[in-house]
């Protein structure tokens, strides 16, 4: 019998340390292969990092990340009390009546998986007798758990919910869009989408509305930000002063002023804001009393409108043959708390016939074509009960940077509450960043472009020549 070495013989029958001897060149060999292999893996994903990013994130990124989740779904659903049961949570004992958590939960399936260049998409599927809320309260303790910048959930699916997992803030970069879309597209009224209207009743094929949608800016998830007037008629833009406000609005304009659109400015803090914007505008308002009488001027275009559509009865203006139609109106509203705050009896008869025209502008105005944007610094129930009316009018929202919690809860908290936080942790020291109402996904962080005060200029030089003239409205003297 060939001499054992002693330790082994009993567990690894036939191990002898004349063999062990024999294996030691190959098992070294291996183990420096092993090393040299784990090393190259390192050096690749560091270059790939490096050189390209996103091949880094599908090759090596991603893998680690759906590794992670798999391996720390069960502890998260736990800890964060997503589990389900499949029995019930109550019994009987004997002549008692019990009722307990389940001593085996059942975890909800994480399901699709899938890379995307922002990160990665998922889905959760719900057993019977879940909700998704507790999965949308769970959102901060997922990025935790799987190392994350966000997790987003969509929670608007029936029977599961949708997971956006952001791996970076890609808002946060130092690299400008190129400015040939910021400008906006050629002025060409060709480029249409669908209207929700016209999925009522549709006439002929022109009834389509004109492209109405501003790209300004960016998302998180990296798709576009578009503020379209076509999905949401009118819009609320809260922002704190130096939060990205004008900037924003600057954008918006600049997109708007190259398509035969009417573009209105109500700015009564003096028309510091939007005067630049003077001589692309179909009317400027700098005080509360122009913005009152200006108002008044499209609450009665807007009838003339009405009876228009009546007349040749159609549903909205694009149903109305091309050659009677009307231009889109944008009515812009800098600085809205100047329009509610009362200090005379004066003061609260003008201010009342401003918002009461603002306020019916925007009942009555989006099958119209009359759009309103409304921006502030604050938005809250002190300005009195119009503004909750107003507000319900404007479906569209975004919230910059604000400085007060009822200003953002004002703005996003009766449509989404949880994106209440997330724009509370807006960081102030990264300029033009918003949550913002996004069509497909409820909302998402997105980040205005930077267009210059001279690259705005330019743009309203240049379309100054396309204002249109609005019935019973003087143009500004630019
Ligand atoms: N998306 C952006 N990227 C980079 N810088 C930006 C962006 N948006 C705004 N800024 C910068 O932030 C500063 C404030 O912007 P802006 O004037 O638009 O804010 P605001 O909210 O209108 O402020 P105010 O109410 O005081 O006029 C400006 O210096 C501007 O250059």
């Amino acid at each position: 019998m060939t001499p054992g070495f002693p330790g082994f013989a009993p567990e690894f029958p036939g191990v002898t340390l004349d063999r062990l001897q024999a294996w030691l060149p190959t098992i070294g060999r291996a183990a420096v292969v092993l090393v040299a292999v784990v090393v190259a893996l390192v050096a690749v994903s560091r270059l790939l990092r490096w050189k390209a990013p996103r091949v880094h994130w599908y090759v090596f990124g991603f893998p680690l990340l759906r590794l992670r989740m798999r391996r720390s779904w069960r502890h998260l659903c736990l800890n964060a009390q997503l589990t389900g049961t499949d029995r019930p949570t109550t019994g009987q004992l004997g002549p008692l009546l019990v009722k307990g958590q389940p001593i085996m939960p059942v975890l909800p399936l994480l399901r699709r998986i899938r890379p995307r260049s922002f990160g990665a998409t998922a889905v959760i599927l719900l057993h019977p007798g879940q909700v998704p809320e507790p999965f949308v309260n769970a959102a901060e303790a997922m990025a935790h758990a799987w190392g994350v910048h966000a997790v987003r959930v969509d929670a608007r699916l029936r029977g599961r919910v949708r997971l956006t997992i952001l791996t970076a803030d890609p808002l946060i970069s130092e690299e400008t869009e190129p400015a040939t879309w910021q400008t906006g597209p050629s002025p060409e009224p060709a480029a249409v989408t669908s209207h929700p209207l016209d999925a009522i009743e549709a006439t002929t094929p022109s009834a389509v509305p004109m492209d109405l949608a501003a790209k300004v800016g960016q998302r998180e998830d990296g798709q576009r930000w578009v503020i379209d007037l076509v999905t949401f008629p009118h819009w609320l833009i809260a922002g704190a002063t130096q939060s990205g406000k004008s900037t924003l609005i600057n954008a918006a304009v600049a997109q708007w002023a190259t398509r035969p659109v009417a573009l209105v400015g109500i700015d009564c803090k003096g028309g510091m804001e939007l005067a630049p914007h003077a001589p692309r505008l179909s009317a400027l308002a700098t005080d509360r009393a122009e913005a009152a009488d200006i108002l008044a001027a499209l609450v009665a275009e807007t009838q003339r409108r009405m009876g228009l559509c009546r007349q040749h009865g159609a549903r909205n203006i694009w149903q109305l043959p091309p050659l009677v139609r009307p231009v889109p109106v944008v009515v812009i509203v800098d600085e809205l708390a100047e329009l509610y705050l009362v200090a005379s009896r004066a003061d609260k008869d003008e201010a009342l016939r401003a918002t009461t025209n603002l306020l019916r502008l925007a009942q009555l105005g989006a099958a119209l074509g009359v759009h309103v944007i409304v921006a502030g610094q604050r938005v809250g129930s002190d300005f009195g009960p119009g503004v909750t009316a107003l507000r319900a009018q404007l479906a569209g929202r975004i919230c910059l940077r604000v400085n007060d919690e009822e200003t953002v809860k004002m703005t996003l908290g009766d449509l989404y509450p949880d994106a209440v936080d997330a724009a509370q942790q807006i960081d102030p020291a990264v300029k033009g960043i918003a949550v913002t109402t996004a069509d497909e996904a409820g909302w998402i962080r997105a980040r205005s472009v930077y267009l210059s005060p001279e690259e705005s200029a330019a743009v309203i030089a240049a379309t100054a020549h396309l204002a249109p003239v609005l019935p019973g409205l003087t143009p500004p003297t630019a």
